[in-house]
């Protein structure tokens, strides 16, 4: 069988009536643009792209060579295609709108230019994760608040893991689909269709370092995991934890698991309601993950349900395997139940 491109695919789509002409160009300009960023992070030592950049981003973190080029690549690329209104990013305070010199299309287009920075001086995976929605039609200047629309409102996501290979996974609502990028030729090309997530698994990714810190349901769960077949569970699991969000969600793409990234008390002390970011990281990720028959919550509600309050806002995730998801989620309202 002839390889299926993310052009023809992006066809396809059209023709099946899931996209119109200006997300199929906003697709097409994104890949184009991960492309550039997958040589810019396989220059590595050589490219002189490793390191701090010696700024902080609007979340007040170290911002690193990598996060600025990747921003760079993916505003420049999208300014000028007439399929946005405008755009936001985790390395930008406010949405950036299109030049007035361009011609505007009806999309917003939401990024993580580079998802899993720390991971990025030592060579392991990183990633892009981006979410679109549609502008709302009378806006003619898109602000801050036109972009906090619940996540069930999202017109596509995707996220590209640079890793041995450059992997695309991207939604439509009409299941999530895999490209891998063919170097010799330049495109990306259909490699996995319609990604089913086994509802249940024996595979975890947590942060162990931040149990002690963790609320008595999160307590409770990941204890019953560790003690595996002599505990409740009556089985063994292993865990992962890359550290990359897009690498460690991809895994549960490719052979299942369950993500978690909960509230806790370090980051209730700072005044913080999650770590990872609502708009950037986990409604594209739920998305995609529901999408492949997963589920996404917080603990305690279903991301996408969520309305959100603010551009760079922060949610507790749980995400992967449904029975799992479920389970965590029971165990968090059961407590919040005996509590209330
Ligand atoms: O370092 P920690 O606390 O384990 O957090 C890791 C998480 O933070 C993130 O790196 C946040 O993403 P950024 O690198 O885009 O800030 C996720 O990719 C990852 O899951
Ligand atoms: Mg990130
Ligand atoms: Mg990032």
């Amino acid at each position: 069988m002839r390889p299926i491109t993310l052009i023809q695919f992006l066809i396809e789509e059209r023709r099946a009536g899931h996209i119109n002409a200006e997300l199929s160009l906003l697709i097409e300009v994104v890949a184009r643009a991960c492309k550039r960023i997958a040589v810019a992070v396989n220059k590595g030592a050589l490219g002189g792209v490793l390191g701090n950049a010696g700024t902080d981003n609007v979340q007040g973190e170290a911002q690193k060579k990598l996060d600025v080029i990747s921003n760079e690549i993916l505003l420049e690329a999208n300014a000028w295609g007439g399929h946005l209104a405008a755009c936001a990013s985790e390395e930008m305070e406010d949405p950036q709108p299109i030049p007035d010199m361009y011609p505007k299309g009806h999309h917003l287009l939401l990024f993580d230019p580079l998802d899993g920075s720390s991971n990025i001086d030592v060579n392991v995976s990183v990633g892009t994760i981006f979410s679109v929605l549609r502008c709302p039609d009378e806006v003619a200047e898109p602000k801050a608040e036109h972009f906090l629309q619940p996540g069930t409102t999202q017109l596509a996501a995707g996220y590209v893991v640079y890793g041995p290979s450059t992997v695309l996974v991207l939604t439509f609502g009409h299941g999530s689909h895999e490209f891998t990028l063919d170097r010799e030729v330049g495109s990306f090309v259909l490699s996995r269709r319609d990604i089913r997530i086994p509802e249940q698994t024996a595979e975890f990714a947590i942060n162990m370092s931040n149990q002690r810190h963790w609320q008595a349901p999160m307590q409770r769960y990941i204890g019953e995991l560790l003690a595996g077949k002599d505990g409740p569970r009556g089985k063994d699991f292993n865990m992962r934890w890359v550290a990359s969000m897009v690498a460690d969600v991809h895994r549960i793409m490719t052979r299942g698991g369950v993500f978690y990234y909960p509230l806790d008390a370090k980051i209730l002390a700072k005044g913080g309601a999650g770590k990872l970011r609502l708009m950037y990281e986990a409604n594209p990720m739920a998305f995609i993950v529901e999408q492949a028959g997963g589920a996404a919550s917080t603990g305690r509600e279903r991301i996408m349900a969520l309305q959100p309050t603010a551009l760079h806002q922060r949610v507790p995730v749980f995400l992967g395997s449904k029975q799992e998801v479920e389970l965590a989620t029971h165990y968090h309202r059961e407590a919040d139940g005996a509590q209330g």
